[in-house]
């Protein structure tokens, strides 16, 4: 038997086989045709479409026998492959080439043959072939069909190429086109959040309103958003931010109820979505259930297919963290890409609005040691006279400025000590507080010193009540340090505002008050409204 020869441009013939992309696909209608035509037309039992592949000839259409391929050595068409030329054996047991060829000697018993090559851009891809059980001839015009008909199965076979290209070429666009529409959305997700966070400082609300868009991105279910709380001396807790209502029973529907209401924390992070804040990474399961984290769902809670946990970092440290679940299809890297300038986003605006929120309160903890007298935390005197003087400036006349002072109070000092003074000054300045009224504004001037500014609206009786009360519960003491009891009295000047006073004025005159009740020997009130 004589093997065939692979032809000198073999490596290039193979490629461009490969390329047309016919090997092994499905039976097409359009080949088929033409070799039942061929069979038909010229009366032979078999005809193929063959393709002479690496180490096999292929058929991309057969008709009249059952077999899709043969091993390429004793393949009759590679012979043609090889010559690049007809070959055409009337009778293949007078022919010493194929006489003892197993495709001869055994099924399918070929005994003529007849193969036309199919040359495409100059490379012989195979042939159309007729073969019959039993030999004969092929006049010239039959010869002239089947070389006619080759022709067209190259065209076929262009053509095959041609719509595959295109088709590939319109995947490749619609591909692309969802990668644009994708990385629009991420883009203006990411405007949206700080758009809205700028607007107002608030984070729910930059979460809440991108939401529903972020879910579409990453083609998910279900989530939630949630911001990291750290605590000293307890673990850290996730305050949710946007959550989807996928509420199943009266427990959870509360729950979602609670989020919408005022802020839901979750504070057990021993879990699959804790493990993203815990751990500082990012968390992918497409096997929920078998994830070492996994501690289940809730009974009716819906089914978890798969899960991904983001954090949201800023400069490495975790601020917060998204949850998705129920892609079809599970998730993969690629998600994790798609949310990154996203997670960046919302890192940073946590962190922002985190700094915020420190600043505020290191400013209000500022204003407070401003204003307020550290012992006693009354106001201080410049802030007694601030206030003081913007209520005279609200009210021209009718209010009472009260000048109260601590009598002997050194010898308490020398008696039980500064510690003990120290309390009966906190002692004091509480239970005066007590007996004033919400809108009376009261202040430490200084040492044993206090000012008291009965505020309009007040009349006589009301002065008059207010005074004594405060008068005797300060002569009411003992109070108690320690094992001791301290006894102490306090005397007090007014002064009751008149058109045109200035807070000097007053301050003056209520002074001049006190000194006179010092001077009538203590524990009294002196001064218009203080007998
Ligand atoms: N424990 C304590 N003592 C203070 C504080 N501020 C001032 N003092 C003391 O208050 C005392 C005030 O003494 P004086 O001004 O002589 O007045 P007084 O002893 O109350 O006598 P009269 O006012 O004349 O009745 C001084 O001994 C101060 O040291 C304070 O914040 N804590």
């Amino acid at each position: 038997m004589l093997l065939p020869q692979a032809p000198k441009d073999e490596a290039a013939r193979q490629t461009r086989l490969d390329a047309i992309g016919l090997l092994d696909t499905d039976r097409s209608e359009r080949f088929d045709r033409l070799t039942k035509l061929v069979s038909q037309i010229l009366e032979i039992p078999i005809a193929l479409i063959s393709l002479v592949d690496h180490n096999r000839q292929w058929f991309k259409s057969k008709h009249g026998i059952d077999v899709c391929e043969t091993e390429r050595s004793i393949s009759f068409c590679a012979h043609v492959v090889s010559n690049q030329e007809t070959l055409l054996i009337t009778d293949t047991l007078k022919d010493p080439r194929f006489v003892d060829n197993p495709l001869v000697t055994g099924a399918p018993y070929i005994r003529f043959y007849a193969g036309v090559p199919l040359i495409l851009d100059g490379f012989t891809l195979g042939t159309l072939c007729v073969i019959d059980h039993k030999p004969r001839t092929l006049p010239a015009h039959q010869l002239q069909i089947l070389e006619l008909m080759a022709r067209i199965v190259v065209d076929e076979c262009q053509l095959w190429e041609l719509i595959k290209q295109h088709e590939q070429q319109t995947a490749l666009q619609l591909q692309q086109e969802h990668y644009r529409q994708k990385k629009n959305l991420q883009l203006q997700l990411i405007n949206q959040a700080q758009k809205i966070f700028l607007q107002n400082q608030d984070v729910k609300s930059a979460c809440s309103d991108i939401f529903d868009e972020l879910l579409e991105l990453i083609g998910s279910q279900f989530g939630f958003i949630g911001q990291v709380f750290h605590q000293l001396d307890k673990p850290p807790f996730l305050r949710i931010h946007h959550i989807t209502d996928i509420s199943w029973n009266a427990l959870s529907r509360a729950m979602y109820q609670q989020y919408h209401e005022s802020t839901l924390d979750f504070h057990n992070l021993d879990n699959l979505f804790g493990q993203a804040v815990l751990s500082n990474t990012e968390i992918i399961t497409n096997d929920p259930a078998q994830h070492p984290f996994s501690r289940g769902v809730p009974e009716g809670h819906p089914t978890l297919h798969c899960f991904l946990g983001i954090p949201l970092r800023h400069a490495g440290q975790v601020k917060g963290m998204m949850g998705f679940a129920n892609k079809p299809g599970g998730y993969s890297q690629a998600d994790i890409e798609w949310l990154t300038p996203i997670s960046d986003t919302l890192g940073l605006l946590f962190h922002a609005r985190n700094s915020e929120e420190a600043r505020l309160k290191a400013e209000s903890e500022l204003k407070v040691l401003a204003t307020r007298d550290p012992l006693t935390s009354l106001f201080n005197r410049r802030a007694f006279i601030d206030q003081c003087e913007e209520r005279l400036e609200a009210v021209a006349e009718g209010q009472l400025l009260v000048m109260l002072d601590l009598d002997h109070f050194k010898q308490i000092n020398d008696n039980y000590g500064h510690a003990a003074g120290d309390a009966v000054l906190r002692h004091i300045s509480q239970s005066m507080q007590d007996h004033l009224r919400q809108q009376d504004l009261l202040g430490r001037l200084g040492g044993e010193e206090f000012a008291i500014l009965l505020t309009a609206p007040i009349n006589h009786e009301s002065a008059e009540r207010i005074l004594a009360r405060l008068h005797q519960v300060i002569a009411e003491s003992p109070i108690a340090f320690g094992s001791q009891e301290i006894s102490v009295t306090a005397s007090a000047g007014t002064a009751l505002q008149h058109s045109g006073d200035q807070l000097d004025d007053l301050l003056s005159r209520a002074d001049a008050s006190l000194y006179q009740a010092k001077a009538e020997g203590r524990n009294r009130i002196c001064g218009p409204l203080g007998q």
